[in-house]
C-alpha cells in the first residue's frame, strides 16, 4: 500500500481523458490503471461515476478486475447542487455507490465562479462543500477536495479562497488540492500563494495545468512551499495544453529532491510504462519528453559525443538507466570522430582511427547529398561494415532491375518488376507483381532469394516515407526514401536518395533486405 507521508495522485483516467482526441474504453482504462499501479503511484482517479455510463462501468468492473498492489482508486465528482441535500443529489449518490475508497470532490474556490457559473451565493457554496464532504465521510469514504480555480480565486478574493480550504478541512476532507485550473500561473507567484494556504489541518496538494508550459515547475515550486500531495497525468495528458506530466514530476522529486515516492525498481521501469500507456491511448509518444522520451538521452552533436567518450555524465543530467531509458548516439553531418566511434561501439564494432575518419567523411558527404543516417540506423551500419571490410559486401549482386506500371483497359493499375541478381554462384531472374512499383520490386527480390534464404520470409516492410528535398525543381527534385522493416524481434530503417523515386526506393529496399539477412545470421 502507498506511503501516506507524500501522495502521488494520478488523474490520467479523468483529467487526462479530457485531452482532445483521447478516447478510452473501459478496458483501456483498466489497462492504464494496471500500468500506473505498476509504477507505484498512491492514487488513481478513475473517472466521474454517474457522469457517463463508461465511468460508472469502470468502477463496477474495477471491483473484480483490478487487483491493485500500490494504488487506491479515487472517484471524482462535484459537490452537491445548490439548494439540495447532499444525500438527495444523484451525482453524489453515484460517488457513494462507486465503491471507491476515496472520493475527490471538485469545488469552486473563486468568488466570481460561484456567482457566475454556479449562480449561487458564496455562503451556499460553502454549505455545498461542508454538506457533501461530511455526508461522504459519514458514509465511510475518504474525501479529497480539488479547490478549482484556487489561484485565480485567491488573487480575486484571498479570504474566500482560504475559507473554502478551511471549510473543507473542518468538514473532514483529508486533502485539499489547490488547482491552477486555467494553467496561467508562474512558479514564483504560485509558491507565494501556496505558502499562505498550507497552514490548515488538512494535507494540501497541487494540481497544475500546462498552459504556460510551467505545470511541472509549478508543481515542484508548490512542493518546496509545503504541499505533500502532487497530482498529474501520464505523459502530461489533459485538457487544453495538458496537466503536469506525472512521470517528470516523480522523476524530478525522486532523483533531484530525494523523495522516495515510488520503489526505485519501478522508477527504473518508467520509460517502458510511459510507452505502454501510449500504446493503450493510441497517442504517438513524444520522443522529446523529459526522462522517458526516445530522444531524452540521444546525442547528435560531435562535441557532446567527444566529451561523453570520456564520461557520459558530462552531457547527461542522470544515468538513463535510473528511469529505464538508454543513451543513444546519433550519426549525422553534425557528428565528429567521437560520435562515430561511440556509435560503432554501440553496434558492437571497435573502429580504428583510420576507419573512423573515413566514416565521418563519408557520412558528411552523403548527408550533403540528401542521405540521413540518424533516421536510418541500418544504412549507417552497412556503411560502417563496408568501411571496416574495405569493400562493399552483399549477399547478392544486382545485374539489373526494371519496373513497369500498366494502366489496364479495365481501369486497373498494375505494377510488375523484374530483378536479375547473382547470389551464391547462381544467376536468378524473378518477376513480381504488386499494387505499386516498390511493392512489385519487394516481391520480385523476395522471389529471387527465397530458395537461398528462406528466413527472408520473416522480414516485413512496415513503413515507407518519401520526402522531396529540393522543392524548386518540381518533378525533377531529389527524393529521399526511408524504409522501415522488421522481423519478429526488432525494426530497422534504411535510406535511399535519387532524382528518381523508384531508384531511391530500390536503394533503401536493397539495404533493407541485406540488413534483414545479416540479422538472420547470414554473414557476407
Ligand atoms: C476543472 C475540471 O476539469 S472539473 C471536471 C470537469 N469534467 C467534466 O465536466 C466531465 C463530466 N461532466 C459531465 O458529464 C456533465 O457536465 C455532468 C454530468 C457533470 C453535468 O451535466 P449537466 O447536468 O447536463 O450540466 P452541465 O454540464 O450543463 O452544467 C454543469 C452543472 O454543474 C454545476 N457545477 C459546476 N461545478 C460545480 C460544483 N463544483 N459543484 C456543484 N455543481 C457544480 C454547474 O453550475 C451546472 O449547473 P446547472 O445545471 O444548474 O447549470
Ligand atoms: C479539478 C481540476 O481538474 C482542475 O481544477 O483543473
Amino acid at each position: 500500500m502507498a506511503d501516506d507521508r507524500f501522495h502521488v495522485y494520478d488523474t490520467t483516467l479523468r483529467d487526462g481523458a479530457q485531452q482532445e482526441g483521447l478516447n478510452l474504453t473501459v478496458a483501456d482504462k483498466l489497462a492504464v490503471a494496471r500500468h500506473l499501479d505498476g509504477l507505484g503511484v498512491g492514487f488513481i482517479e478513475g473517472g466521474w461515476p454517474g457522469a457517463n455510463p463508461k465511468d460508472t462501468e469502470f468502477f463496477r468492473r474495477a471491483r473484480t478486475e483490478l487487483d491493485l498492489r500500490h494504488a487506491q482508486l479515487a472517484a471524482f465528482g462535484a459537490t452537491r447542487r445548490a439548494g439540495v441535500k447532499a444525500a438527495d443529489d444523484p451525482l453524489v449518490a453515484a460517488l457513494r455507490e462507486s465503491g471507491a475508497p476515496v472520493v475527490t470532490l471538485v469545488a469552486k474556490s473563486h468568488d466570481r465562479h460561484v456567482e457566475l457559473a454556479l449562480r449561487t451565493t458564496l455562503q451556499e457554496n460553502l454549505a455545498m462543500i461542508r454538506d457533501t464532504v461530511s455526508h461522504l465521510r459519514a458514509e465511510g469514504q475518504r474525501v479529497f477536495l480539488d479547490a478549482e480555480h484556487f489561484f485565480d480565486g485567491y488573487k480575486s478574493n484571498p479570504a474566500y479562497a482560504l475559507e473554502v480550504v478551511r471549510t473543507a478541512a473542518e468538514a473532514g476532507a483529508d486533502v485539499i488540492a489547490l488547482c491552477d485550473t486555467n494553467g496561467g500561473m508562474l512558479p514564483d507567484e504560485l509558491a507565494e500563494i501556496v505558502h499562505g494556504a498550507v497552514q490548515t489541518s488538512a494535507r494540501v496538494g497541487i494540481h497544475c495545468h500546462d498552459d504556460t508550459g510551467c505545470a511541472v515547475a509549478n508543481t515542484l515550486a508548490a512542493v518546496k512551499a509545503g504541499v505533500t500531495h502532487v497530482q498529474g497525468c501520464a505523459n502530461g495528458y489533459g485538457e487544453r495544453s495538458g496537466n503536469a506530466n506525472l512521470f517528470t514530476v516523480v522523476a524530478n522529486l525522486q532523483l533531484k529532491r530525494g523523495f522516495e515516492l515510488v520503489p526505485p525498481q519501478a522508477l527504473a521501469d518508467m520509460t517502458r510504462i510511459a510507452h505502454a500507456i501510449t500504446e493503450v491511448t493510441n497517442v504517438t509518444p513524444n520522443s522529446h519528453a523529459p526522462y522517458v522520451g526516445a530522444s531524452a538521452f540521444a546525442h547528435k552533436a560531435g562535441l557532446h559525443a567527444s566529451a561523453i567518450k570520456v564520461d557520459p555524465n558530462l552531457y547527461q543530467h542522470i544515468d538513463p538507466a535510473e528511469v529505464g531509458n538508454d543513451m543513444r548516439m546519433l550519426v549525422s553531418d553534425m557528428a565528429g570522430r567521437a560520435s562515430v566511434e561511440l556509435k560503432g561501439r554501440e553496434l558492437g564494432y571497435e573502429l580504428t582511427p583510420g576507419n573512423t575518419k573515413e566514416l565521418v567523411d563519408r557520412v558528411k558527404d552523403l548527408e550533403s547529398k540528401g542521405f540521413t543516417f540518424e533516421a536510418a540506423d541500418a544504412s549507417f551500419e552497412l556503411l560502417l561494415r563496408d568501411t571496416v571490410h574495405g569493400e562493399r559486401r552483399r549477399h547478392f549482386e544486382v545485374e539489373s532491375w526494371r519496373v513497369i506500371v500498366e494502366h489496364t483497359k479495365g481501369g486497373e493499375l498494375v505494377s510488375e518488376a523484374t530483378v536479375k541478381l547473382h547470389a551464391k554462384g547462381e544467376r536468378i531472374v524473378a518477376t513480381g507483381e504488386g499494387n505499386g512499383p516498390v511493392n512489385a520490386l519487394d516481391k520480385a527480390v523476395r522471389l529471387a532469394l527465397e530458395k537461398l534464404y528462406p528466413d527472408l520470409a520473416k522480414v516485413e516492410l512496415v513503413d515507407y516515407k518519401v520526402r522531396i528535398l529540393e522543392g524548386t525543381h518540381g518533378t525533377g527534385a531529389i527524393t529521399r526514401v526511408l524504409i522501415t522493416s522488421s522481423d519478429d524481434t526488432t525494426g530497422w530503417s534504411t535510406v535511399g536518395v535519387g532524382q528518381n523515386i523508384i531508384d531511391a526506393s530500390w536503394q533503401a529496399l536493397e539495404q533493407a533486405v541485406t540488413y534483414g539477412l545479416l540479422r538472420a545470421g547470414h554473414e557476407c
